[in-house]
């Protein structure tokens, strides 16, 4: 069958990677089309980064009162309306999606919807190209192929699961359909203390669902620095969390409508609902990219170059390729994509200084690498830092838990990383400060001497620990 439509770049997927590339790409006058098989705008409008924030965000003065309460400055109960929460959720990321959708097309985007799937690469000068499969109104699939001269391949990632560790959709359940819940648990098991877990955790203990979370690891948020897991823990067990680190889960399953979790000990927890906040896994299956010559590592992920090709004229780009599974690290590789597809780059893709955080009403950020990693890589890093409780700001909110601790190598700032109140919006001022990205430099402490903190704010809490002593670690 001969190719209805040829498009310069064809985009797999319409999350923030996809529709990133997209603009790009018709920016520069390429013939562009997006597939997506789902919602416009992937995992982090639908069932992602917005949903959960709008969430946490509705919330946010709950656990700020309840810190007044206890200060005694403030008394009364608010109770939170879930449904109603839920359907302004669902309003606002319904919006934001036919907004994307309208500017694509402003933008002269071709929009497919439907399941993509490549049935052959370019030969010479000749293009490739891809099915896309619809379900029509009367049950049948209707098929179109279009003809590509790039491919960008953005399809992102699903919740994972182990063989025992499954969601079932009764009380056990992946973080997709917990955000859509429009009754509160009273009680919570969430299974993996990683960014998802905390997040949503958080969530619902401030609607009075009782919280036990469970980390395989030795630690919460195990990838960070061990002392913002520490904090994590001493906080949120002090507002009544039950917390397991370092504990293998043999199963987890509904039995008789409630969760059940079996530790390999023997010991079991029964709760309302368990999240399962495992990892993710990508989604790579069935899209036909082996047979381009891609190589698809563990679960799928897919193996890309220093130019973040998978195959001659392929790019995979954002969770799908495994390399930081965050929103704007698929944005940031959209752009460089587009910029090497279009011969405007031929350097590597450079990811810089990738910033991270974990949202809630204790936050942790960071940017670079952190002390630890830095020293098992040979270098010697030199720590140093501020404590929250010291910054005028965090004591006017009642929120003086947590630290900011700068990273230091040859006297330039390598790394940042936080935990505690409202850190999160410290997090590109810490990316300035480590150096941004390509080959720019991390700051001294004397470029850093030169800059203006406003007073009171809680960005000096980050000019108290630049100019802190600096440590070895
Ligand atoms: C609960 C949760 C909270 C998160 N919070 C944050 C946060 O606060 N900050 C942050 O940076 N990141 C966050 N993330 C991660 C973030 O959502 C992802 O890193 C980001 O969405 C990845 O973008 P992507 O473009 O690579 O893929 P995705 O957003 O996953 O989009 C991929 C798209 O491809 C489509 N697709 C897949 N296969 C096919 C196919 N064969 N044919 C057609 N279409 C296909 C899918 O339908 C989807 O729309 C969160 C994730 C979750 C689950
Ligand atoms: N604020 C944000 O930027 C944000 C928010 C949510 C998600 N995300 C992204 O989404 C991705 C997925 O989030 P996530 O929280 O599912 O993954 P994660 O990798 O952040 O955390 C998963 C946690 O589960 C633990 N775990 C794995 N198997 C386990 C088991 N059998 N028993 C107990 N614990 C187990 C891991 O040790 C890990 O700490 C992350 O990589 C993150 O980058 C980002």
């Amino acid at each position: 069958m001969t190719p209805s439509t040829r498009y310069d770049m064809i985009i797999l997927g319409g999350g923030p990677g996809g529709s990133r590339a997209a603009f790009d790409a018709a920016a520069r006058g390429l013939s562009v089309a997006l597939v997506d098989r789902d919602g416009l705008g992937g995992t982090c409008l639908n069932r992602g980064c917005i949903p959960t924030k709008l969430l946490l965000g509705a919330t946010a003065a709950l656990p700020l009162l309840e810190t007044q309460k206890k200060l005694k400055g403030a008394e009364g109960h608010i109770a939170f309306d879930l449904p109603a929460l839920q359907q302004r959720k669902d309003r606002y990321v319904k919006g934001t999606r036919q907004a994307l959708e309208k500017r694509l097309k402003a933008a002269g985007i071709a929009v497919y919807a439907g399941e993509g799937r490549v049935t052959s690469g370019r030969q010479g000068d000749g293009d490739g190209e891809l099915a896309v499969s619809a379900a029509q109104a009367d049950g049948t699939e209707q098929e179109t192929r279009l003809g590509w001269g790039t491919l960008i391949v953005a399809t992102g990632s699903t919740p994972a699961s182990f063989p025992g560790l499954a969601a079932d959709g009764a009380a056990v359940l992946d973080s997709t359909a917990l955000l859509d819940v429009t009754e509160a648990p009273e009680s919570l098991i969430v299974v993996g203390g990683g960014a998802i877990g905390l997040e949503m955790a958080d969530f619902f203990s401030r609607l009075g669902t009782r919280i036990t979370i469970v980390e395989g690891m030795g630690r919460l948020a195990p990838t960070e620095d061990a002392e913002v897991g520490d904090t994590l823990r001493k906080v949120y067990a002090r507002e009544g969390w039950t917390i397991h680190t370092g504990r293998k889960v043999a199963s987890l399953a509904t039995v008789d409508g409630n969760a059940v979790l079996r530790f390999e000990d023997g010991e079991e927890l029964t709760a309302g609902k368990a999240l399962l906040a495992v990892g993710r896994r990508p989604a790579s299956a069935g899209i036909g990219l082996e047979a381009l010559g891609a190589t698809l590592r563990g679960p799928g992920w897919v193996q890309t170059d220093e130019c973040l090709r998978a195959a001659p004229h392929v790019y995979a780009i954002g969770d799908v390729n495994g390399r930081t599974l965050l929103a704007h690290a698929a944005d940031h590789q959209a752009r460089y994509a587009v910029r090497h597809a279009c011969g405007d780059t031929a350097t590597p893709y450079d990811a810089g200084v990738m910033p991270a955080c974990i949202y809630g009403h204790l936050e942790a950020m960071r940017v670079g690498p952190t002390a630890e990693e830095l020293k098992n890589a040979g270098f010697s890093p030199r720590v140093s830092r501020s404590m929250l409780i010291a910054n005028p700001i965090a004591q006017a909110y009642g929120t003086t838990q947590g630290f900011i601790k700068i990273v230091w190598v040859d006297g330039r700032i390598r790394g940042v990383t936080a935990v505690g109140h409202g850190v999160s919006h410290l997090v590109t001022l810490a990316a300035v400060l480590a150096g941004g990205s390509g080959t720019a430099v991390g700051w001294t402490a004397h470029d850093a001497g030169n800059v203006i903190f406003a007073h009171p704010t809680l960005d000096e809490a980050l000019e108290a620990a630049m100019e802190a002593p600096q440590e070895p670690v």
